[in-house]
Formats: C-alpha cells, structure tokens, sequence
C-alpha cells in the first residue's frame, strides 16, 4: 500500500506519518517511511536552498524531479514491489503546490511526474490557515525559511485543495488535536 501526506509546512505531516508507520507496524505490516525532498544529493541541495535562498524556479523544478526519479528507483518502487506499506512525507503534489506558486502549471507538473512516478493508493491533505501553521512552525523553534512565506503558502494551500473530489485523495482537517488528526487518517484506511 502507498500513502503519501500532503499539505503546507507545519501542518503536522512528520508528526502523523510517524504514527501512523506506528499503527501499522502493531498490526504486524514491514512500513517504509521516507520523505521528499530527500536526504540524497539533489535533495540536499534543495533544503540547502530553504536557508540559503532559492535557486530559480526551472533550477528547483528540475532539481526535484531528479531527486523523486532517484526515490522512485532507489526506494518507492522496490518498497511497493516487496509488499511494503510506503507512507511519504510529501511527493509530487508538493511540486504541484510549491513550483506552481512560482508560476508553473500543476497540472503539467503532475503530468510530467506521472509519467514515471506511481500514483498512491491514498493521498492525505492536511489542511490547515496559514497562520496557524506559522504559529505551530514557531513552537517547533524554527523561523519560517525561504518556502514559508504567507503569500506562497496561501497559494501552495489552494493548489492542494484543488486536488481534492479525486476517489484517492482525503482532505484532512488539522486544526484538531495530533490525536484527531490521526484518527481521521485511521479511519478512512480502517
Ligand atoms: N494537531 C496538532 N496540534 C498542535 N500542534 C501540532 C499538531 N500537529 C503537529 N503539531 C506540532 O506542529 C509542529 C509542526 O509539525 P510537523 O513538523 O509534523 O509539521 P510538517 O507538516 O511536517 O511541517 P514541515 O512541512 O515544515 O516539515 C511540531 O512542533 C508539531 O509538534
Ligand atoms: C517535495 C517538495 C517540497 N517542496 C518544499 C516544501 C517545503 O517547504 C520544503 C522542505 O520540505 P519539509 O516538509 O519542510 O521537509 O520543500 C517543494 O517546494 N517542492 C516539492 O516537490
């Protein structure tokens, strides 16, 4: 089974995707958690980039879609292959969001990511006011960093609702407590 966890910084997409790797684990299931971008080279040179400043937006682009093709090949596919429950912590609905608040066409993007990376079985949006993700990425310790600022996350935030009315993609709402949230993820795969 694949699960990916979508959704603007600080929505709490770490969080739930640890526990839910957790429930699934009780129930005996082999889980992989991973996450985009990834701790590889293109993928360290985009986090990189979230302190540093941006790189522009066809350098980022393309430098995503390296660092999916490498998890694809190197982890997603052979995870999936061998029965293993794959639960991500972002994917391609990100670059639909994150690049298409820079200019491009989601749907292109999707198009594009498509062609080579698999769909999942489910897709969780976990939604949550821009501000209160701020507040809960300040109680985290962190500052907001070159992906954060309010003006793209409000636009990120609409790219992920757009996607929601697909059968595979759940919208979740996050403003409840970690144990809620969780819950309503549970209760759609029970
Ligand atoms: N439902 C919740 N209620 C209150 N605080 C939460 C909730 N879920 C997560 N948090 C807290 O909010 C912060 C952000 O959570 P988390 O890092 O899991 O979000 P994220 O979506 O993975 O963020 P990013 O995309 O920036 O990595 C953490 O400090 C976490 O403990
Ligand atoms: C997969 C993906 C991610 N991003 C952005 C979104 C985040 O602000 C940063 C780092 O992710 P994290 O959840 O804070 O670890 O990367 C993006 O712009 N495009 C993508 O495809």
């Amino acid at each position: 089974m694949f699960i990916v966890l979508e959704g603007i910084d600080g929505t709490g997409k770490s969080t739930q995707c640890q526990l839910l790797a957790d429930w699934f684990r009780e129930q005996g299931r082999e889980v992989v958690t991973s996450r985009e971008p990834t701790d590889g080279p293109w993928g360290s040179k985009l986090r990189q980039s979230a302190a540093t400043g941006r790189l522009s937006p066809e350098d980022e682009l393309d430098y995503f879609l390296k660092d999916r093709s490498q998890h694809v090949e190197e982890l997603i596919k052979p995870s999936l292959e061998a029965g293993k429950v794959v639960i991500l912590d972002r994917y391609y609905f990100s670059t639909m969001a994150y690049q298409g608040s820079r200019g491009f066409d989601p749907t292109e993007i999707r198009q594009k990511n498509e062609a080579f990376a698999p769909i999942p079985d489910h897709l969780f949006i976990l939604d949550l006011d821009v501000d209160t993700a701020h507040s809960r990425i300040g109680g985290r310790g962190d500052s907001a960093n070159e992906f954060e600022k309010r003006d793209s996350l409000q636009k990120c935030r609409d790219i992920f609702l757009s996607l929601t009315g697909e059968p595979f993609v759940h919208l979740i709402d996050s403003h409840g407590t970690l144990e809620d949230v969780q819950k309503a993820i549970r209760a759609v795969l029970a």
